[in-house]
């Protein structure tokens, strides 16, 4: 599935938020989208997601203007993980993820066997096979994070939108879900601050700054040391990781090259 984002301006208390954003994802890619705290990154995929509405702008999902779609069908197409994952009620983790299955039945209609067998499937996904009667809240922010996945999955929808699905979980956790979602096929795309997490994972990255979409390309042409200190202000020696080859960074705070510079001191004095 196919979006596309042409000249996308949203305002927030009369305030533009993102400004004449331009992009296009094709079926089948990872995307990410990267950049600082406050740049704009949630703004764009709430307004793609349709929680907030675009004062200019269209977007299309296989070229077809998505609020031309009913809801129903806009959530057949499209599955969101946002970063607001709370449930306001006491659900079991089993009822959380069967409601990612709403779109595909009629208002009263009762669960089906395939149902249950996708809600099954999505939880094996996100490794949490045998917590289906847990109680949400009980859980911790990782294990909610990833029922929130598993809630994904299970609406079957081609094209999967989420903000930091990493963020609450550990190192193991993050690669796993990064994995699963890679594999399942479908047209991802995703905010993450972890740039090397971005890098491995993403064939194209998009970057924001203060509501603007800056670049684009692939890991190697947008992460730079000129990009990392221009957008985030970090320096950072760009390196190629030896088993896999992506780009990695490797950050040097000011403070870590003041101690360098102490220790090669010391050495000097020492010798
Ligand atoms: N409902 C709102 N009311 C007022 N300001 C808002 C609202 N939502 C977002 N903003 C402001 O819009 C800007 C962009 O916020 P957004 O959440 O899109 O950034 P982000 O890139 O996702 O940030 P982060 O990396 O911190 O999650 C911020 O300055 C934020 O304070």
């Amino acid at each position: 599935m196919k979006l596309k984002v042409e000249e996308l301006t949203t305002t927030i208390d009369q305030k533009k938020i993102i400004e004449s954003v331009n992009l296009c994802i094709q079926e089948g890619d990872f995307v990410g989208i990267i950049g600082p705290n406050g740049s704009g990154k949630s703004t764009l995929l709430k307004t793609i997601y349709r929680i907030l509405e675009p004062d200019a702008g269209l977007i299309s999902l296989d070229q077809e203007n998505i609020q031309h779609l009913s809801h129903r069908v806009f959530s057949q197409r499209l599955a969101v993980v946002s970063q607001e994952g709370s449930v306001p009620f006491d659900f079991s983790v089993k009822e959380i993820v069967l409601m990612g299955r709403s779109p595909h039945k009629n208002y009263f209609e009762r669960e089906t066997a395939q149902d249950l067998e996708k809600t099954t499937e999505a939880l094996s996904k996100v490794g949490l096979t045998g917590y289906e009667e847990r109680s949400f809240p009980t859980l911790s922010g990782g294990e909610k994070q990833r029922v929130l996945i598993a809630r994904a999955f299970a609406q079957d929808a081609s094209f999967l939108v989420l903000d930091e699905p990493t963020n609450h979980l550990d190192i193991h956790h993050q690669l796993h879900m990064l994995d699963v979602i890679r594999a399942s096929n479908v047209t991802i795309l995703t905010a993450l601050h972890d740039l090397n997490l971005a890098a491995a994972y993403c064939d194209k990255l998009f970057v924001m700054k203060d509501g603007n979409l800056v670049t684009n390309g692939t890991p190697k042409q947008v992460l730079t040391e000129e990009l990392l200190q221009d957008v985030f202000q970090v320096k950072a020696k760009v390196l190629s990781h030896p088993e896999t080859n992506k780009v990695h960074l490797m950050y040097i705070s000011d403070g870590m090259s003041e101690d360098v510079r102490y220790q090669r001191f010391k050495q000097f004095l020492q010798n």
